[in-house]
This record gives C-alpha cells, structure tokens and sequence, in this order.
C-alpha cells in the first residue's frame, strides 16, 4: 500500500511553477498538461521517451531508478527522467505500485508534419485500478477501481427509520465489467472486500472504507464531487442505459455508478461512454453466500499465509484452461450461490461433464487456444487493439465451431452409453450454454478476409491487411512490386548497355535509389545519367526514369501503408459494433471453462454431488450431513488423509477438543468448505454428502492462527465475535476456533461459554466450536443441542500418535507438552512441564481419555465429562483451568495482569481466606454470564472484562 506523499509531484511540480512564466513554448505546454492533471503525475512525450521534469522528475528517477539527468535551455535548467516509450510498461508498474497515478502526454501530431510545437495531449491516465495495459495486469484475474456514495439528501433523513444505505458500484476497465449495489454500512464494507478493488473513489459523502486486509488493500482517491451528484450521474449514464433513474434502487446506487464511470472515462481519456461497458449488472449481496474478509482468509480461498501461496482452495479448483475461465471461477467462488435451484443446476453441469469424459477433454482441448475475449474485446472497442489483437479473436472464435459439436457429443461423443447425437447436452444447463455459444461468423470471416495471417506489431507501417481484401491496395502493392522488380532488373539492363560490369544498383534512406560507377568507368557513363552523389573511388547517378519508378514505388507504399491504416481500423470499428455479441459469447465459453474445471477436479480427487436440501430451517433440521468427508487441499499435502464423517442438524452447535495438532481446525475448515464448494456448483471431497443452503458462513479463528496486521490480535478476535454475535442467524455456519486464546485464560473460557450459549439460545445459528476449554463440553449436558466431538491420540512410552479421527464425546487432554517436546522444547523445560501438570491433576478427574471413550457408545448427545452444576464458581473455573488443558495458550499481554490465579500461587487448593471470596466470585461469575457481548463494542467488552478482573484481585 502505498503510503507516500505524492502532492508534491502530481499536477504542476513546485520548480516548473516557479518558472512558469518564462518557460521555453514545450515546457509550456508541460507546465499545461500537468496543470490539468493535478492528481496524476504527468509523463511528457519527447522524441522516444516519457519524460518528467523538476520534482516530478525526483521522484521518476527515485522510484524507477533513472538516471536524474538536466534540461537546459534559454530560460534555466531543469531536472529531468525520463523512461523510453518501448519498454514502458515496468517503469509504469513501478510508478503505480509506488502509488502514482500517471497521466501520459502523448504527441498527437505527427512530428514530422508538425509547424511548430508538435502538439501533445493526455491520451490516458493509468491508475492503479483502470489499467488496461495487458503488460501490467495479471492474466486471468479481475482488476476493479469502486466508487462507493451515499444517497444523498433523500437517504439521510432524520425520519428516515434505516440507516442511509451506501451504494457501490465496481469497473474493470479491461474487460468492460460493471457491478452495482446497494446496503448498510456493513455490507457494502463486506462486498468491497470480497471485490477488492485496486482503487476506490471517495465522494464528499462517503463513508470511510478501510480494507479488512491491509495486503489486498485499495489506494484510496478523493475525486471531483460534482461527478458523485444525482443529476451528474443520470447524465453519465444515459449512453449506457436508458432512463438511469428507473435502473436503480435509490440514489446511492446511481450517484456511485455515476461517479465511477465519469473516472473510468477520465482515465481514459474523456473520450465519451466506454463502448464495451455494455451490462450493468445490479446485484442484491443477499443473493449469493455471503463470506466476509476474515472467512475468506481464514477459510483460505484465495490465498494462504501459513502454506505455499499456492495452497489456496482456488488453486485446488482451478483447472481452467482459459483466462476468461479462471475470471469466472475466481468470481463464483468470492460469491457462491444461495438459489438452491441454481446450485443444481451447475452440479447437473458439472456431472455431466464428469461423466462425459471424452466431451470434457475435447472441450479442454478447444479451450485451450482460446483469448481472453473479455480485454480483447476492451481493446477493440476502445481503438487499442492492433493486427494481431484481431487474429487473436479470430483464433478464438475459430474454436466456437469444435466446441459447440464437442459439447453437442459430435466430437467426441458419450463413452457412457456410445449413443446417436440426439438431444445432447443432456443438462439444461449445458444445452443453454452450448446455444449461447454464438459462432460470430461474419465477424470471423471479416478478419480473416482482411487481416494478414501473421500481421506486425505496428498498424500504421502496412502489412497488416491481406491480399484481395481491397481492390485499390491491391493496385498500389501491384504498382509497388512492378516498380521494385524493374528496379531488380535494372542493375543487369545498365550494365548490358554501358558495358560497365561493376555498375551497382542500391538504395539509401537519404538518396534514394542511385547507380554507382566506380571512376575508373565514368568515361563510358551515359548522357542521360545525372549525378547524385560523390563518393571517395566513385560517383552515384540517377536516370530521369529511374526518379520517375522510385517515386511510383515510394508514393505507391506510402499510399499503401495509409490505405491499410484506415482499412483496419474500419474493420477494427466493425468488430467492435459487435462487442455485446462478442461479450455474451465469452461470457458462455467462460462458464464452460469454469464447469470443466469443476468436473476434472470431481473426477481426479473424488468428490462426490452432494444433495442440496433447501427446505426452511423452520420445517426440517436437515443440517449438514458429510460422509468420509476431507480437506480439499489438506488432503493433496498428507500422504495419507483420514476422512471423517459430520452430522451437524440445523441449529446445533459441535464443541470439538482434543489434542493439539489433532486435527480440529482441519475438520471444521473441511466442513465450511464442503459447503462453499457445493454452493458454488462444485462437487465435494467426501463419499457422500448432504447440505442445506446456508446464506451467511462466518469464522472466528484463534488469535495465534491469525497473522493478519492492523489492530491488537484480542481485538480484532472480538470484533469479530461481535459481527457474529449481531448478524448470525438460523441460516448461518458459524466456525469459532478456539475462540477466546487471545487473553488470559480466565477471560478467555469465559468469552468462549458466554458466545456458545448466545448463539445456541438466541440465534440458533449452526455452529463449530473448537476449543481447548474443556469446561466447554458441559454445554452438552445443559443446552438441548450441543454436542461433543473430539479427535484421538494414541500415547505410548510418552510418544503421541494422532489419529486424526474424529469421535463422539470430549476429550480432556491437549498433550499440550507432548506437543512442545514435538516441537523440540528443549528437554529440561518439557519434563518440568510434565511434573507440573502431574502435580496440578493429582487427585483429580479420572483418566479422562478412558472416560471419553465409554462416552462414545453414548452418541453425540451425552456429555463426556461428569456432570457439573449448572452454575460454576470462578474458584471452580480457575481449578479446572489449572488442570493442564491450556498449555498451548499463547501468553499475552493481558496475562501479565495479574488475576485470582496468579495470585494464588496454589490454585488446586484453596486456603480458607480464599473461600472468603467465594461468594464474591459467584457474584463476579454471574456478571460474567450477564455480559450482553452481542451488544457491546468491542471496547466496551474489554473494559467490562478488565472490571471483572480487577474486582477479582481485590475479591482475592
Ligand atoms: N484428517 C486428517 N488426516 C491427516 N492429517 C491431518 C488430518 N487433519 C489434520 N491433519 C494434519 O495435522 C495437522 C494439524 O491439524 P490441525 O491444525 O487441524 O490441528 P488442531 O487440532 O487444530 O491443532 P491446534 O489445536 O494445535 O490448533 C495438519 O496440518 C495436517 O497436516
């Protein structure tokens, strides 16, 4: 992220200011440009290079490491850095990861013609969100600037009984893509994290966004207000919907779709409406599963912090074959479903093509040639595009035919059942695509009639049209040929009729075409022979004829070369009239792409369709039913992945402990991620499974798995608490692992009851809770649906074995110090551990591993542990705490605080004065259960708990 500040380079640099009134007419013009663009950073074009000048120039050279170098001239000297205009993109990727915004200042007349100054204009300013150069931007991937407003006076109403909603509108200016929507704060915070946009435009209005994930963060640019008002914003975006104001809900929506296409247009020039902006789609965000930023990292879709970068739930899905299909993964996998319906109907897709083997393959093999359509297509409209760009779409609509027939069983056919062509696609789904596979064929035959088969780079140097696509080209190629095969033949016809045998024909930039004889043969030059050059041993002649041939040949390709520029961009014009067209059949071959990749990895990792059960929580409690279910990545780096089984109904809440490393966090992850595949059309990792549809999945992982930045660990852990505790709901899965380890233990237990009995109680949410507090699992006994898991380990001769399994019942032991020793905790420290916790269980519970499997013949509904009394004390609470089953917990600063163990020093037996305290405790302990966290800010819960605390020491 960048952070620098720039005011001091972008618009008009302070020493070109100082200057301004006696600058020489080019830096003028600098001066004018920059003036203009006062929060871009101005790239000049002179000659070859981008140049900057004095400040500007300072931070070039900084950031892209350019030699500083000095302009003189009659009115001073100037610092000066420039980057050559061939090479520029990673000198413009640098200047955009530094944070600029850069405007390039392009020459816009031909210098050659020019009388004068040649004239220069910014023809594009390239940010970090509305890059188009294919260079900067990675491919396959979306790149978004957003604009988010308020809805103005309307929405702000002191009556007004909702809150103001927000609205938010998103462009990826590569490809053409617009999204809009609208909701309270926090929604719209949620959304711009799922989009993550490169850049975000502030209105006056708008609310301050911050990223959740300072990595995937956005610049932040303030823009011209006038662009974020109603009236401004329904005249943007008449040319690209009619009656703008009846499009959308309210007027946030409008004001920022507004404002983010008037900067989309700015950045591109301000020539007028994006052509291939063509669908605005407006979308509800309840529409689709909603997963917050901390549910996508910890559920680590996208990317994993703890693994290879590449170990990420996207990768393991990811066998797209084209980029449009990697977009289109990408974007249903930040946004799965939540229409039943719709779910089966992409896993009919994605069964189909499961079964159909031969049809998969022979559709990966059409795909594989295919272009990304979508930044084409953005190329064209926007007049970018060269030669080579349209043979590209070419190539790619080359494939539509095979495709269509492929997925019409012609290619390739069923090798289940080996039958006739008859109705295929089988599925509705895959049927609608292969129609919505538009073949374009005028527009392919368009191309391929006018473009060369292997056209240059350049577009205005001729050779990009093909033969017999324009008569009068072809005329002037002809006369250009003629003249250059006589020109071949003259160097044998001259030497024939002066009997000159060293006479030479050449040619140079400067003179032409000439005949060279060398001196000691000038006696047998002919009359008609005119001298052009003297050289040291020969002289350099020119026939009236030969001038006369040489300007045919030189106006014939001069003519031919601007014949062919304004051919290709008619035909280049024409291609884009059809960018809608060409748009919805990429839309079509990117869902193809995506449904493939989806079945290649059901059929290589065995998964299985699962069953979508999509009646109301209210009338069945059909919840999550998972059979041998694993990890989709997990499972790729363990040689061997033990599958386990989960049956969680609808509205109950799995407390899972067992050993550390055991494996808990694995399986709740499995879980969540069973359901955001299925609801994202994809098959799942188990034997068989069972899923209802939820609407929101949210997670809470332990402060030290997360290692994202920005707030106090603890706090950002309760701020997300509290998000759960306020918006989950009977259609929500709730994972908390080990909630409650980011403070002292005391605290911490008491958090994790509190949250657990809150959600089961008034939320009814279905939920997992993996935890280390094994007081916990009393739950099971005093709520009607919780119930305990655990996962089991073998110890032999003080050696842990994991099994990896999961089983009914709790568990009590963490082998927190088998874990240490693991870990290489050196040996001294680990037996001072073990004769710790020996001493802190003597005379305790029983064997609590052996308790927990007699409870396993009780099912999931018995409690493991002995009964205990609805109401603990503290006392209680801090002498089970000293029962060995946090040794794992991360110390912290809150630990240092001293409490009521701490103190105590012998926390198994308490003195009679400390049962003076008693009482006192039990009243704290109620406080405690009083706390309404699902009402407290995170602020609040800290200062409620360092009361507590505090009157616990001065109880002690
Ligand atoms: N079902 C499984 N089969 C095989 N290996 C597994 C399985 N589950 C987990 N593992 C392995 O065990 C490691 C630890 O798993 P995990 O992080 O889920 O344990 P945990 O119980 O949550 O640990 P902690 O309590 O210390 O956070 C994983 O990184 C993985 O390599």
């Amino acid at each position: 992220m960048p952070t620098a500040d720039h005011e001091t380079v972008t618009g008009l640099p302070p020493g070109i200011a100082a200057a301004r009134e006696e600058l020489t007419p080019m830096l003028s013009q600098y001066a004018d440009l920059c003036a203009a663009h006062e929060d871009a950073l101005v790239l000049f074009q002179v000659g070859d290079f981008y140049e900057a000048f004095c400040e500007a120039a300072e931070a070039v050279a900084g950031v892209c490491e350019v030699t500083l170098t000095e302009r003189s001239d009659s009115t001073g000297d100037y610092p000066m850095a420039g980057i050559p205009i061939d090479n520029a993109a990673p000198y413009l990727g640098s200047l955009l990861d530094a944070g600029y915004r850069v405007a390039l200042g392009d020459q816009v007349e031909d210098a050659e013609q020019a009388s004068g100054l040649v004239d220069r204009a910014v023809t594009e300013v390239i940010t970090p969100g509305t890059v188009v150069e294919d260079e900067l931007l990675e491919a396959g991937t979306t790149n978004y600037v957003a604009a988010v407003a308020g809805g103005g006076e309307d929405g702000e109403s002191d009556d007004a009984p909702e809150p103001a909603p927000v609205g938010l509108a998103a462009v990826d200016v590569s490809t053409g893509e617009c999204l809009v929507t609208a909701g309270d704060r926090d929604t719209v915070a949620e959304e711009l994290d799922r989009i993550a946009p490169a850049e975000l435009i502030a209105g006056p209005d708008t609310p301050d966004f911050k990223p959740a994930d300072a990595e995937r963060g956005w610049t932040v640019h303030e823009y011209d207000s006038g662009v974020f008002e109603r009236r401004a914003a329904i005249e943007r975006l008449e040319p690209y919907l009619p009656a703008p104001d009846r499009r959308f809900d309210g007027d946030a929506e409008l004001r920022a779709a507004g404002a983010v296409l008037a900067y989309a247009e700015y950045t591109q020039g301000d020539d007028g409406p994006l052509s291939y902006v063509t669908r605005i789609r407006r979308y509800d965000p309840r529409d689709r599963l909603r997963l917050d930023a901390a549910a996508q990292r910890s559920l680590e879709l996208f990317e994993n912090r703890g693994l290879g970068a590449s170990d990420t739930l996207f990768d393991a899905l990811d066998e797209t074959r084209c980029a449009l299909g990697r977009r289109c993964l990408e974007r249903w996998l930040r946004r799965p479903l939540v229409d039943a319906d719709a779910i089966r109907s992409r896993h009919d897709a994605v069964g189909e093509l499961a079964d159909r083997t031969l049809v998969r393959e022979g559709v990966a093999d059409a795909l594989a040639a295919a272009y990304d359509l979508e930044r084409l297509v953005g190329r064209i409209s926007r007049g970018r595009a060269d030669a080579r760009d349209l043979r590209s779409l070419h190539a790619t609509l080359a494939v539509v035919p095979d495709l269509k027939a492929t997925l019409a069983g012609g290619n390739g056919g069923d090798d289940r059942e080996g039958g006739t062509d008859a109705d295929r696609p089988r599925t509705d789904h895959l049927r609608d695509l292969r129609d919505r596979l538009d073949e374009l064929t005028e527009v392919r035959e368009l191309i391929d009639d006018a473009i060369a088969a292997n056209p240059p780079p350049e577009i205005t140097e001729g050779g990009v049209i093909g033969e017999g696509f324009d008569d009068d080209l072809d005329a002037l190629r002809a006369t250009e040929r003629e003249g250059r095969e006589w020109v071949a033949d003259l160097e044998a016809s001259e030497r024939e009729r002066t009997g000159i045998d060293s006479l030479s024909v050449g040619h140079n930039q400067v003179h032409g075409y000439y005949i060279e004889v060398t001196d000691a043969n000038l006696d047998r030059v002919p009359d008609d022979y005119r001298r052009r050059q003297t050289l040291k041993n020969s002289e350099r002649y020119y026939t009236p004829e030969l001038k006369e041939r040489e300007e045919e040949i030189v106006g014939a390709a001069e003519r031919a070369d601007a014949l062919e520029y304004e051919l290709f961009v008619d035909v280049r014009e024409r291609v884009g009239s059809e960018t809608e067209r060409i748009q919805g059949l990429a839309d079509a071959i990117a869902e193809i792409d995506a449904l493939r990749s989806l079945a290649t990895v059901a059929v290589e990792y065995d998964y299985v369709r699962p069953e979508i059960v999509d009646e109301p929580a209210s009338d069945t409690n059909a919840g999550v039913e998972i059979e041998g279910g694993r990890h989709p990545v997990v499972e790729r780096a363990e040689e061997s992945f033990v599958p386990n089984d989960a049956d969680l109904p609808r509205g109950s809440i799995a407390v899972i402990t067992g050993p550390n490393m055991s494996g808990k966090s694995t399986y709740m992850r499995s879980v969540a991620l069973a359901v955001v595949l299925a609801q994202t059309g994809s098959f799942v990792p188990a034997q068989a499974a069972s899923l209802p549809v939820f609407d929101r999945l949210f997670t809470r992982v332990g402060a030290s798995d997360d290692i994202a930045g920005g707030q106090s660990t603890f706090m950002r852990e309760m701020s997300e608490l509290t998000e759960i505790l306020h918006d989950a709901g009977p259609d929500s899965l709730v994972l908390l692992d080990e909630v409650g380890r980011g403070t002292a233990t005391t605290d911490g237990r008491a958090i994790a009851r509190a949250a657990a009995e809150f959600i089961h109680d008034e939320l009814g949410a279905t939920a997992i809770f993996a935890t280390h507090y094994h007081d916990l699992t009393d739950l099971a006994a005093e709520r009607e649906r919780v119930f305990n898991l655990h996962f089991t380990a073998t110890r032999e001769d003080g050696d842990v074995t994991f099994l990896h399994r999961i089983v009914p019942g709790a568990s009590s032991s963490s082998y927190g110090v088998e874990v240490a020793e693991l870990a290489g905790v050196p040996a001294p420290v680990v037996e001072r551990s073990r004769s710790l916790v020996t001493a802190d269980t003597a005379g305790g519970s029983p064997d609590s591993e052996a308790a927990s499997e007699d409870d396993e013949s009780d099912g999931r509904d018995a409690p493991a542990e002995e009964e205990k009394p609805d109401s603990v004390s503290l006392r209680e609470f801090l002498a089970e705490e000293s029962a060995g089953d946090d040794a794992d917990d991360t110390p912290s600063a809150s630990d240092d605080v001293p409490n009521a163990s701490d103190t105590d020093g012998n926390i198994d037996t308490p003195t009679a004065d400390d049962r003076a305290g008693v009482d006192a405790e039990s009243d704290l302990t109620a406080d405690l259960r009083d706390l309404d966290l699902a009402r407290m800010t995170p602020i609040e819960a800290l200062n409620a708990l360092h009361d507590l605390q505090s009157r616990a020491d001065d109880d002690g």
